[in-house]
């Protein structure tokens, strides 16, 4: 015979109701959480006045019958670029914007597609051929502006054309400004604002194309720590139930300024921190701040490594390695290969120096690591790398088995220096940050070899 009162198995609307409203406490804090959403368009938009104005100067001319063709505006993520030019562009008079994202295309060709998308065109084949794509891109541009001055046309995210190197990007580009000028003859004056991460120059276009494109550029700096906290003052005001303490705001800031001037990021931490703390039904404090930290930085290094190859992840975690050992920050490329080579597994042939150069350019690219090139004198120049994530995090998104080993060697190392030299550390202090400088001048030829350096 079956118990009594057995545990109904079968998922009901009473199970769903009961979930709802156990959420629904942990949301307490919110008033209006799509405010803290980064993903939807910011219902109002703080400072950022110069930048508006150097894009209004560029575009004004258009009530005058001239327009610059084509402008790029870069600047690191998070600056703010797409929200500016957007609202710029969708508050002209008697103009007509398409914003095109192009992060989903993976050729030259997808782009083209994407735009044409925007314009509520049908996508083409590839076989059809760019020139046909930029053919119904013109057509499409011509019946959308009627009765119109200005058609603004912003392609978003435009690095992403860059990473088809078979599809010639820059014939593309040249295709569009012959469009554009094609376009003028007709009595249709276009622009072409491209938003991307870097600057022109740092693209790979033929110099046909670069005479023609110019080179109006518009800058986006980091946001500064001043300028985060007036967007999160603003975000804060509405989007919780009642005032937030203005001193984690405050600590919030910082630590979004300081890491990277990025303001999705910096709402995202007050967002995830706010959830932690509903979750734990507490008031909002700096240590939830702290532990938002953690697991956005721990959700960002495992959607970077996700789809990394183990030779991407071999050479990340050789970086972690050796900050986590040493306590220094910069490493040079040889001596990360070094680590590479040395963790590499044994059945696996090493890749080659320039080819890990090129994956840590990649991890550079992912922003899990930063670079700096400096001289090295009659040597030339050489590039440093250092993880802008804790090592402790990436070690152990990258091979969680091999990190707890890299961790307890360590712990091991300590206790053993500890004994042999019998010597009082201060709370905090590594033996490592020290004694890791050490390497450089090879003096101590044990940590030399534990680090692995010589390997
Ligand atoms: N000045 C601002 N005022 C209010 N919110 C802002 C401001 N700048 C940025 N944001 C918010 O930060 C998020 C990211 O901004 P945006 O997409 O404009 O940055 P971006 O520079 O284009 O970044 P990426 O290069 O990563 O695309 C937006 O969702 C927006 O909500």
């Amino acid at each position: 015979m079956f118990p009594v009162e057995m545990e109904r198995l079968e998922l009901s609307k009473t199970d769903i109701d009961r979930m709802l409203s156990e959420v629904e406490k942990e949301n307490l804090l919110f008033a209006r959480k799509d405010l803290l959403d980064t993903l939807t368009f910011p219902s109002s938009i703080v400072g950022r006045k110069e930048k508006a104005m150097e894009l209004v100067r560029l575009i004004a001319g258009y009530k005058k019958g001239h327009v610059v063709p084509f402008i790029s505006v870069y600047g690191r993520s998070g600056a703010g670029k797409s929200t500016v030019v957007r609202f710029v562009c969708e508050n002209l008079d008697d103009a007509l914007c398409c914003f095109v994202n192009l992060r989903r295309a993976k050729t030259v060709f997808g782009c083209a597609n994407l735009i044409l998308g925007e314009m509520g065109e049908p996508s083409l084949k590839s076989a059809q051929g760019i020139n046909v794509a930029v053919e119904k891109i013109q057509g499409a541009i011509e019946s959308l502006s009627k009765g119109k001055r200005l058609f603004v046309l912003v392609l978003d995210e435009f690095d992403v054309l860059f990473y088809d190197k078979r599809g010639k990007p820059s014939d593309f580009i040249y295709k569009l400004l012959v469009m554009e000028e094609k376009l003028r003859e007709k009595g249709v004056l276009s622009c072409i604002i491209v938003i991307s991460n870097n600057v022109m120059a740092d693209y790979e276009v033929d110099d046909r194309v670069r005479s023609r494109m110019g080179s109006t550029e518009v800058f986006f700096p980091a946001y500064t720590k001043k300028d985060v906290l007036e967007i999160l003052r603003e975000r804060a005001a509405k989007a919780f139930s009642a005032p937030v303490d203005p001193a984690v705001l405050e600590y919030c800031a910082e630590k979004s300024s300081e890491e990277h001037g990025d303001a999705r990021r910096a709402i995202d931490l007050l967002r995830v921190a706010a959830e932690i703390a509903s979750f734990k039904e507490e008031k909002l404090a700096n240590v939830h701040v702290d532990a938002a930290t953690d697991q956005l930085q721990k959700d960002r290094v495992n959607l970077a490594l996700s789809s990394a190859s183990y030779h991407l992840k071999l050479a990340c975690a050789a970086l972690a390695r050796i900050t986590y050992l040493t306590g220094e920050a910069w490493h040079s490329t040889s001596v990360i290969y070094a680590q590479y080579c040395k963790i590499i597994r044994k059945d696996t042939r090493p890749l080659t120096y320039r080819r890990v150069s090129e994956l840590l350019t990649e991890l550079d690219n992912t922003g899990l690591v930063v670079s700096q090139t400096s001289s090295r004198g009659r040597h030339g120049y050489g590039t440093q790398y250092k993880l802008n994530i804790s090592p402790e995090i990436v070690g152990s998104a990258c091979f969680p088995d091999w990190w707890k080993n890299v961790v307890q060697k360590k712990k091991e190392h300590e206790r053993k220096e500890d004994e042999k030299n019998n010597i009082f550390m201060p709370a905090g202090k590594s033996h490592f940050g020290g004694l890791g400088r050490l390497l450089d001048t090879l003096e101590d030829e044990s940590w030399k070899d534990f680090v692995g350096l010589d390997a």
